[in-house]
């Protein structure tokens, strides 16, 4: 097959048109140097009409670089690591659509100096968003969820800290989807809800052959200890001696509403234990930090119901109100409330009068001017009016408290062991 006698090598373009996946050479200065197809069929320009632009008009639709809206630049970080770099932006689409991208950014350099990146754009899959476990595109999102796919390339132990509903066990299930475990078992050991004989017991399992723990149960997979400073000294043992040994093939993944520093000066907390799963720490924001996902999520719950599409998309006046909330019970008091609305709602339009807060007209007072609710537990008040309201029924009171049932169960316990 004879070769045209001017091409004896491929061009720059030629090479990259090659690649399915958008893909763009960008320079120092942010202006970008070469488009692929893909690239220039995503963003709606045509060729000729890409080169010299700078990439944060094209894909954010903005006149600065995306390091001064909050999100983490992977051209600055590939800058100064002189390595790849990656991070999960929102980019808009030729049709204006937003949609979370993957990047990843590889530094092209010249003698030792970095002179241009190479940037690959994954688009995560329409049906990758609808099945989304983490909805939210804010800044202080999406540094969590840049943490997160970090974590899960990794075998380390990840410890979740954040307030009751922020979304920590969600956020253990993300991880183990992103991750090599993904085919394995997710196993819940919620401390809490065993109290202290019932997790010893349930980590270390029954020695009757076929019948092993939770550490057995979630082998080739994640173990997700939920409230884990509430582990017996006994089970802080068992697990230091099954991860040191190496000896559990289990990923943990640890969560905590409390401040852990404190328990172990406490004494609560084996600080060997503590250093061996807070390898990675990810903080989980409140729902009042990133308030500008309400939205998304609100109509994320809306759409998950039976029949919830119809409402879709929500008024911008319920959207109002739905942000006007400081949220104590963060995303599943959210949850809950938009649950609730649609409930209300029947047949008829959703309408800002069936979002409905706890205690009103208190509780919609404007978010900023409120103190910082605490996050932490329930007094007993709170859980025995919640019980009342809600005629005994248990799954309606923790609703009303903004609480899983699971948190409830753990409240009713203490009470009735007189500490509540
Ligand atoms: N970012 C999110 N996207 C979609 N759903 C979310 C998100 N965050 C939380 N949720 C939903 O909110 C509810 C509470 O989340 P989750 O149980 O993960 O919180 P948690 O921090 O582990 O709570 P707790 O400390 O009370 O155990 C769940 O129904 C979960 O599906």
């Amino acid at each position: 097959m004879g070769a045209p006698e001017h091409l004896d090598r491929p061009t720059c373009q030629q090479v990259i048109d090659l690649l399915p996946e958008p893909f763009v050479v960008i320079d120092r200065d942010y202006r970008i140097v070469a488009a692929n197809r893909a690239y220039r069929r995503r963003y709606g320009l045509r060729r000729g009409e890409v080169e010299g632009r700078r990439c944060h008009e094209v894909s954010h639709r903005s006149p600065v670089p995306c390091s001064r809206h909050g999100e983490v630049c992977p051209l600055e970080m590939a800058l100064a690591s002189r390595g790849p770099a990656q991070a999960l932006h929102v980019h808009y689409d030729a049709d204006g659509r937003a949609d979370r991208v993957e990047l990843e950014v590889m530094p092209i350099l010249d003698g030792g100096c970095v002179r241009f990146f190479g940037e690959r754009i994954r688009p995560l899959s329409e049906r990758a968003v609808a099945g989304e476990l983490l909805v939210g595109r804010s800044p202080s999102m999406l540094r969590v969820l840049a943490l997160l796919q970090r974590a899960a390339r990794s075998e380390a132990a990840v410890l979740l800290s954040g307030e009751g509903g922020t979304g920590k066990e969600q956020a253990a299930r993300y991880l183990h989807h992103h991750s090599r475990r993904a085919d394995g078992p997710f196993v819940v050991a919620d401390c809490a809800a065993l109290g202290p004989a019932g997790i010893e017991e349930a980590l270390a399992g029954d020695p009757a052959p076929g019948r092993g723990g939770l550490l057995e149960a979630a082998r080739g997979g994640t173990l997700f200890i939920d409230e884990v400073a509430e582990l017996p000294p006994g089970a802080q043992a068992r697990l230091l001696r099954a991860l040191e040994g190496g000896r559990a093939d289990v990923r943990v993944v640890a969560a905590t509403r409390r401040d852990l520093v404190a328990c172990v000066e406490r004494g609560r907390l084996r600080a060997d234990l503590y250093y061996r799963l807070g390898a990675f720490p990810v903080e989980m924001p409140a729902l009042r930090e990133h308030i500008d996902d309400v939205p998304a999520l609100a109509e994320h719950f809306v759409a998950a119901m039976d029949g919830g599409g119809r409402h879709l998309p929500l008024a911008p006046e319920v959207l109002e109100r739905l942000m006007s909330y400081h949220y104590p019970g963060n995303v599943r008091e959210l949850r809950h409330i938009v649950e609730r609305a649609v409930v209300l709602a029947g047949d008829g339009p959703l309408r800002p009068r069936h979002v409905v807060f706890p205690a009103e007209p208190q509780a919609v007072q404007p978010l900023r001017r409120r103190g910082r609710p605490a996050g932490g537990t329930v007094g007993r008040e709170a859980v025995l009016a919640a019980l009342a309201r809600a005629g005994g029924h248990r799954g309606r009171a923790a609703a009303y408290l903004g609480v899983s049932e699971r948190t409830l169960y753990r409240y009713l316990r203490r009470l009735r062991e007189g500490a509540g």
